[in-house]
């Protein structure tokens, strides 16, 4: 119980600065940059505190600086009038580390054991610059400590090292580098081909397979998208939700695969009739809706004639067989102050009135009905 709490209360102290409205990404950049400013605020600290108890002021000194530095990339979350907070504590941490990792093997850190600290930096370049950006920087930061190494007579370090510690130093620094940057590539190499395969499948899951048309839950965003841009610029917006008439006796007919050729066919019609700016979506299994930005009750209803007459004339081929089909439609405006839901379902009365007298017709809103004369 006490554990858990703890446990809470530390991973709420590592939360520092994320929210909602940033989205999962900074959030995670977030986190780990906290963990990483409160493992180098710790641990800074007790070395200080260590040093201070040996004697060296000095080191002691510095090292309390950057704990204070790695205390701050924690807490600048909390001022978020400083502006992208989460580029300055990564900067900081990471410009921190390298200065104070240059001035272990400047000094030798206590009885010249500060350089086995430089392994840290490798990871840290990676996780917070990336491949490219991390090798540059590893790079920089090499070649100034191998200046500081080699530079004769040592005038560029405060302490003395062997030549063997020297070389010995560069070259598993250099080592392990290469294997972080080696599992840097391969780790990025997996998270983008993972990004285009989520991305893949998002595609997949706003489509119909059979069709290759956005299916509803595709057609959902384009709804809300087109919704909300009439009720910005007040230009006209129309459904047209079409039903191919008496579908079950095409299945029956020509059996499932013949229908299924019906509706391929169809669709593929149905794109090639249409502006771009329009979308034809599979709303159902015989039934397309069609959204008609900028586009009035008037002009709705003559693309549905176009549609309903052209396929009403045409006839589809399928394995030596001609199948003819009709189209019943109902159009349908839709106004301002009513939902996109509730024009579909508007559209779908409109299309039920088709349906019922006689199939193969158009009814939109705005029509005056008279009953279709028989005979
Ligand atoms: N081949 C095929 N048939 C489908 C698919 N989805 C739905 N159907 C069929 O479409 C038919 C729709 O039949 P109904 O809803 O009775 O309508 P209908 O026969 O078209 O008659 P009306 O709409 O009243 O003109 C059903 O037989 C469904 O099995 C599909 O993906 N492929």
């Amino acid at each position: 119980m006490m554990f858990a709490s703890t446990r809470k209360a530390f991973v709420k102290y590592l939360e520092v600065g994320t929210s909602e409205e940033k989205g999962p990404d900074a959030n995670q950049q977030l986190f780990v940059s906290n963990l990483f400013s409160f493992i180098g605020y710790t641990i800074t600290l007790i070395l200080a505190l260590s040093a201070a108890i040996r004697g060296n002021p000095t080191l002691s000194m510095s090292l309390f600086a950057a704990s204070s530095v790695f205390f701050f990339c924690h807490h600048v979350h909390r001022f978020p009038q400083l502006g992208n907070t989460i580029l300055i504590s990564t900067r900081l941490i990471f410009t921190s580390l390298l200065v104070l990792m240059l001035y272990l093997v400047y000094s030798g850190g206590v009885s010249n054991t500060g350089p086995l600290w430089i392994y840290i930096v490798p990871p840290v370049a990676f996780f917070f610059s990336g491949l490219g950006k991390g090798l540059k920087s590893l790079a920089a930061f090499t070649i100034i400590m191998t200046i500081m190494l080699l530079y004769p007579n040592e005038v560029l370090l405060g302490t003395t090292y062997t030549l063997e510690f020297k070389t010995r130093l560069i070259y598993s620094f250099l080592t392990v580098t290469l294997l972080f940057g080696f599992y840097e590539y391969s780790r990025q190499k997996s998270y983008d081909y993972i990004q285009e395969l989520s991305q893949k499948n998002e595609q997949l899951a706003m489509r119909d397979p059979l069709t290759r048309l956005l299916n509803r839950r595709g057609m959902r965003t384009h709804l809300d998208h087109e919704y909300s841009r009439l009720q910005r610029s007040k230009e006209p917006l129309s459904v047209l939700l079409c039903d191919i008439d008496h579908f079950k006796q095409v299945n029956d007919k020509y059996f499932h695969d013949g229908g299924d050729f019906v509706l391929e066919s169809l669709s593929a019609f149905f794109v090639q009739q249409i502006r771009q700016q329009d979308i034809v979506a599979r709303w159902g299994g015989e039934e397309f809706l069609f959204l008609l930005p900028n586009t009035n009750s008037n002009d709705a209803f003559l693309l549905a004639e176009k549609i309903r007459k052209q396929v009403e004339n045409e006839t589809i081929q399928y394995k030596n067989k001609a199948i003819k089909v009709t189209l019943s439609i109902g159009v349908n405006e839709v106004k301002p102050n009513e939902s996109v839901d509730q024009a579909i379902n508007n559209a779908d009365h409109l299309l039920y009135l088709a349906k019922n007298r006689g199939r193969n017709q158009t009814v939109a809103s705005n029509m005056f009905l008279p009953e279709k004369q028989t005979g």
